[in-house]
């Protein structure tokens, strides 16, 4: 077994600069405090570090492109940060709310958020099902969180009528949107694709469940 005190951060990939543009910086000042702190808080898992840019910064990164210019997005789950504080950061045009039933994981994302001078993300404490009826948001996001079968009925009701579905999934994607079918129709899900993210630019790609609600009356 490896000793984790042995582990050092993973160096920053050349694709990093790319996919963050101009807040690069910030990206990397939320990168250092994860780093220094993320495993002392239980946001990080001990062997984390050698692949934090690539596993978890960059993973939510790659999401970027897929988010609508002046967007109002709910990430589920935030936990560390992962993707919605990271999505923030790289797109600050769009609206996030964080939804994160932790305490202590909402209380880091509310320090990153006033550390980082972030002006387009909030925090709110909870379940996605106790804001069923408070949002109406144009996209969701999420990452291991639950699958899809069970995330489905927890993040529907907070999208707009068209909205749209966004979550990082791994290698058993296909199985679980088999699992999911009855689920995907009675939220009448439309325009289901799976695509890989970060092809010619991570070492390690990753998939995006999308998928449109045209209502969940
Ligand atoms: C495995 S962690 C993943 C954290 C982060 N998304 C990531 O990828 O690093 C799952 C997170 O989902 C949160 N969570 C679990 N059930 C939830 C629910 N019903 N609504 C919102 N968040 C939930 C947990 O508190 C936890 O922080």
């Amino acid at each position: 077994m490896s000793d984790a005190s042995e582990l050092t951060l993973e160096g920053e990939p050349t694709a990093a600069a790319e996919i963050a543009g101009e807040r690069i910086t910030v990206l990397r000042a939320f990168a250092a405090d994860l780093a220094e702190r993320g495993e002392e808080l239980g946001l990080i898992g001990p062997v984390e570090l050698p692949r934090l840019w690539t596993r978890h910064l960059l993973n939510s990164a790659v999401l970027a492109p897929l988010i609508q210019s002046g967007a109002r997005v709910a990430d589920i789950g935030t936990g560390g940060g992962m993707p919605g504080l990271v999505l923030a950061i790289v797109r600050p045009d769009a609206q996030f709310l964080l939804i994160e039933p932790m305490e202590r994981r909402c209380a880091w994302l509310n320090e990153q958020i006033d550390r980082l001078e972030l002006e387009n993300v909030e925090v709110r404490r909870g379940r996605a099902e106790e804001f069923h009826d408070a949002f109406e948001v144009d996209q969701v996001t999420a990452r291991a969180v639950t699958a899809l079968r069970k995330l489905v009925p927890i993040t529907a009701p907070l999208l707009r009528d068209g909205g749209e579905m966004l979550f990082l999934k791994g290698a058993a994607i296909d199985a679980e949107i088999e699992a999911a079918a009855k689920t995907l129709r009675k939220y009448r899900a439309s325009d289901v694709t799976v695509e890989e993210l970060g092809v010619g630019q991570l070492a390690e790609t990753t998939r995006v469940f999308r998928a449109k609600i045209r209502s969940h009356d």
